[in-house]
């Protein structure tokens, strides 16, 4: 299954807060990989966490396929995968585990889960760290886990926020490639980042300033 995700002129902001995003337009569709880029602070992930489900728009809406997306139940039904910026995994749990119980708790059976989380994590070179804990692993390791955790939960949308900001050049283009491979197999992909060259080799940009964006490339 394929699905397209529309945002539409939102708004939001955290409590009374000034809007951290003023009338902000998106969309990601199925075999592309739309950049969200701009400065720290201009509201990448709160976008991010809008597509997702985790934070509700106070203007506007954001559909996926058609459906209202506003709780993350809803966005997790309709495969909307979100890889974090903090990585959200359990440092007392070995990689494998974190990525087994996230196929789990999503239905997957116990032996599909073991094989899909062996090959993510083959993916992304961590093989060989299959069986550590997190809590042992370094800060890339520990992004490489994560994106490991979203590539096996094969969404059809899939948002990674920042996800090569701790890796190496080598590992960056490898994630780079993987993300453009999850385009190809027909996922939705949103890249939040600060690098313009991966940015320039993504399908489509939008740029945030202070929370309104401007379409770069479409
Ligand atoms: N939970 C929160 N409560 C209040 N304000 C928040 C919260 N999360 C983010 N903000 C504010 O919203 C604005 C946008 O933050 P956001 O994290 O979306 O930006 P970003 O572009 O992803 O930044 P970075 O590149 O540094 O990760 C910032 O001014 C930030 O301080």
């Amino acid at each position: 299954m394929t699905s397209t995700v529309q945002v539409d002129r939102i708004t939001v902001a955290y409590g009374k807060d000034r809007p951290v995003l003023r009338d902000v337009s998106a969309m990601a569709v199925p075999g592309r990989v739309l950049a969200v880029t701009g400065p720290s602070g201009a509201g990448k992930t709160t976008l991010l966490w809008a597509m997702a489900g985790l934070i509700k728009p106070q203007e506007g809406s954001v559909t996926v396929d058609g459906h209202p997306i506003s709780e993350r139940d809803q966005a997790v039904a309709d495969g909307v995968v979100l890889v974090p910026q903090e990585n959200g995994l359990a440092a007392i749990l070995t990689a494998s585990e974190n990525v087994q119980v996230a196929l789990i708790a999503n239905g997957a059976a116990p032996a599909d889960a073991r094989r899909r989380t062996a090959e993510a994590l083959d993916q992304v070179g961590l093989a060989g760290q299959a069986d550590q804990l997190v809590e042992e692993l370094s800060g890339g390791q520990q992004q490489r886990t994560a994106i490991a955790r979203g590539l096996a939960l094969r969404g059809n949308v899939l948002l990674a926020d920042e996800v090569t900001s701790e890796l190496d050049a080598a590992n960056r283009q490898k994630v780079l490639d993987l993300l453009h491979a999850e385009a190809r197999r027909g996922a939705a992909v949103v890249f939040a980042t600060h690098d313009p060259q991966a940015a320039a080799a993504c399908d489509a940009e939008i740029h945030l300033v202070d929370g309104c964006a401007t379409i770069v490339r479409s």
